[in-house]
């Protein structure tokens, strides 16, 4: 444990008091000329032995209270050694001269509530034992997991962010569970104003919400560049649960596709989507916008939209043979409590089509890829390679195709201890999107979603 940390009397507490953390130190420090401190910033290799950054606002070097000499400033937990002192002073006297008195002295220093660190301040006010970490931020709003034992802390935990995290000035909890369709979150105001607009950026995009509103996850930003990255000036995007629109927007902007279209089920996500498409600055026939419900979207929107330009295209004489390759369907649909309930909807979807299909020739017609995200869950531990497996059977479940149609699975995140994110891509072929539709079955239930565990350990097995 280090020397300095904030007092013990603070442990406990659960509203933020400022004036507790206040604690006498003495800081050992050496006194030189103010006009040598260039020299030894620029020559002496101090930083290990500084204080550093971590106490700001105190700095490595302060006024003395003497004309012209100033304080070089050092940790206490690093100059312990009488040794290290020696060295110290040596290394100094190397690039000043063996002539400067240069000695080690104590400056006592009131450390406050502004020169702690969340960590030290989460550190010292928890029960020992107990840490927090576990938040995340989207533009000014910090929006806070608890596990149970930290519950009582929170609006400690809420104020000392407010004031410690840059440009933060809401912060929230998240309803434990999400229950709603539109998979957002219920918020509970913790501190700071009760103002959900805000904006972020993702892939040099701006994104602009109602947080409280719509879904927004920025541990997801790595999925939707490797899945918008995949698509090409050819490409026929269609997302079906688009939200404000991270794949579409950097789709569109980035690849050029020949077609996007983009559904939500949820007005406020169709409302952010559009405010978004002016905010970044594309213009409006570029992309489609729908608010249905996904089933619907894949049935009536994406058949027959496909079926047009693929009409369109295989009677044109200009379309190059090369392009015609490139040309391939992207469904996307990221919502993974669900989506798995969407594949039905495929089976059969171009039968009402079927004249039409018959004229185009069958190396004209697209290929159709289908990008449906999942939550493969386990109740006992298990070995990584079944959380795959899992993934291809519930979509084989829902497909109920002579051979598996998933072609890839890619692991998206862990959410929590036996929860994992996929993201299943299958390749439809014409037979199954020709196919006989299975029965329609009631509506699956929208299965509740439990928030993230605080820290998402997994107690490792053998593969
Ligand atoms: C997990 S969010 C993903 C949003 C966005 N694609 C992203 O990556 O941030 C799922 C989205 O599906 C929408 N949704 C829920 N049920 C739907 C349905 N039946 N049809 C279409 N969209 C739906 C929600 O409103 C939400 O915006």
């Amino acid at each position: 444990m280090s020397i300095l940390h904030p007092p013990e009397a603070i442990r406990g507490m659960t509203k933020l008091e400022k004036d507790a953390f206040r604690v006498a130190v003495d800081m050992p420090v050496i006194e030189i000329e103010a006009r040598d401190a260039g020299v030894v910033s620029r020559r002496v290799r101090l930083e290990p032995y500084l204080i550093g950054h971590k106490l700001k606002p105190l700095k490595n070097l302060l006024d003395s209270e003497k004309e012209g000499k100033k304080y070089l400033v050092f940790h206490p937990d690093e100059v312990q050694k009488e040794e290290t002192k020696q060295k110290i002073l040596e290394m100094i006297r190397r690039e000043l001269g063996e002539e400067k008195a240069l000695n080690w002295e104590t400056l006592q220093k009131d450390l406050t509530f502004e020169n702690w660190d969340t960590k030290s301040i989460f550190k010292a006010v928890l029960p020992e034992g107990i840490e927090y970490s576990s938040y995340t931020q989207t533009g000014h709003i910090i929006h806070c997991n608890f596990a149970d034992e930290i519950l009582p802390f929170r609006y400690l935990i809420a104020e000392v962010l407010l004031n410690k995290v840059v440009n933060c000035k809401t912060v929230v909890q998240k309803g434990n569970i999400i229950t709603n369709v539109y998979r957002n979150l219920d918020l509970e105001l913790l501190a700071g104003e009760m103002n959900y607009v805000t904006e972020v950026k993702e892939t040099g995009l701006r994104f602009k919400m109602d947080f409280s509103k719509v879904y927004w996850n920025s541990r997801l930003s790595h999925e939707h560049e490797r899945v918008s990255g995949m698509f090409n000036n050819q490409s026929l995007v269609y997302d079906a649960c688009c939200g404000i629109g991270p794949f579409v927007l950097p789709a569109t902007m980035k690849k050029k596709p020949k077609r996007v279209m983009a559904n939500d089920l949820n007005p406020e996500s169709v409302h952010w989507l559009k405010v978004n498409i002016d905010l970044n600055k594309i213009k409006k026939d570029k992309i489609e916008v729908h608010n249905i419900d996904a089933k619907q979207f894949i049935k009536e929107k994406v058949a027959a939209d496909v079926i047009r330009l693929m009409k369109e295209e295989s009677t044109s004489a200009e379309t190059e043979i090369e392009n015609q390759k490139k040309c391939e369907i992207h469904v996307v649909m990221n919502l993974p409590a669900y989506a798995v309930n969407f594949l039905p909807a495929f089976r059969g979807v171009l039968r009402q089509h079927s004249s039409e299909l018959e004229s185009i020739p069958e190396e004209k017609r697209w290929k159709w890829n289908v990008y449906c995200y999942l939550f493969a869950k386990s109740h006992v531990d298990v070995p990584d390679i079944w959380y795959e497996e899992e993934s291809r059977r519930m979509c084989d479940e829902k497909t109920k195709w002579e051979k598996s149609l998933v072609v890839k699975c890619h692991k998206v995140r862990t959410v929590s201890s036996r929860k994992e994110m996929f993201c299943a891509q299958l390749e439809l072929p014409y037979d199954f999107l020709l196919a006989e539709p299975l029965p329609e079955e009631p509506d699956a239930p929208f299965e509740p979603e439990e928030a993230e565990e605080p820290c998402s350990k997994r107690k490792k097995t053998e593969n």
